[in-house]
């Protein structure tokens, strides 16, 4: 589809092991998935045209020196879609966009995960914000409830970046500041070579906007000081 002025491709996976769906946004006409093309057993022309795999051209080949911008993002429906002021998820999400759309050649996806609350999922994270509102920080909220500070893994982000053809040797730069994120995708046994770590701006002008911004600024010192994040 057609979006800020260039061609995103929305691939959709389903992990086999828990059966979540979750996205890869390409940018641009290089990056498409490998495995799309292969036939699945029993299906018809039909079944192949509605999953895509028809009209799908494969990427085309990128000659730049320069390594895709990759950010692998985690669903936040309370900052994503109800414009919550305590954390800054929404900005990231769109922040992680702009930049890949500015490169002079942009060349990017961004990878969608499906979980929610740092994987401990919508309806505890929403418990989690009721103990915040005791005064409680975001680690201390998920410790009360019996998750670690951050219960998430990347296993089906490595996937997806080797479906989508990022596993080779150019490598690719990573939208973050999470070494977490870092260690679990780039680390050694996941064919996945970072170049470069690129900062995502945690406080963008629309964050600083929010009328209670120090809400997300405790939220990020909790990151910084609590996750070792590189704020
Ligand atoms: N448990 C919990 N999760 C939260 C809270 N606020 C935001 N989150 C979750 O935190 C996660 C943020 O994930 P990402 O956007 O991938 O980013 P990140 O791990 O902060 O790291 P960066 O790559 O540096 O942005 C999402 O799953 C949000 O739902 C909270 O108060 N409690």
């Amino acid at each position: 589809m057609g979006t800020l002025g260039l061609n995103i491709f929305l691939h959709l996976y389903r992990d086999q092991r828990d059966q979540k769906e979750h996205l890869a946004i390409t940018f641009g006409d290089f990056i498409r998935s490998r495995s799309i093309q292969t036939e699945q057993p029993g299906e018809t022309i039909k079944d192949r045209i509605l999953r895509g795999a028809d009209g799908l051209q494969a990427g085309k080949p990128f000659n730049a020196k320069v390594a895709p911008l990759v950010r692998v993002h985690s669903e936040c429906f309370t900052g994503e879609v109800t414009w919550s002021a305590r954390c800054d998820c929404g900005d990231q999400l769109q922040e992680a966009a702009r930049i890949i759309h500015r490169e002079p050649v942009p060349h990017g996806v961004i990878i969608y995960l499906r979980q929610e609350g740092r994987g401990i999922g919508l309806e505890q994270k929403l418990k989690a914000y009721n103990l915040q509102d005791l005064g409680f920080d975001t680690v201390e909220a998920n410790e009360i409830l019996g998750f670690p500070a951050d219960a998430r893994e990347y296993g089906a982000a490595v996937e997806i970046l080797h479906d989508l053809g990022l596993a080779g040797e150019n490598g690719i730069r990573l939208l973050t500041n999470n070494p977490e994120k870092l260690r679990a995708i780039g680390g050694s046994g996941t064919g996945i070579i970072i170049r470069e770590v690129v900062s995502i701006a945690s406080l963008t002008e629309s964050s600083l906007r929010k009328k209670h911004s120090s809400e997300v600024y405790s939220y990020l010192r909790t990151k910084s000081v609590k996750m070792g994040y590189i704020l």
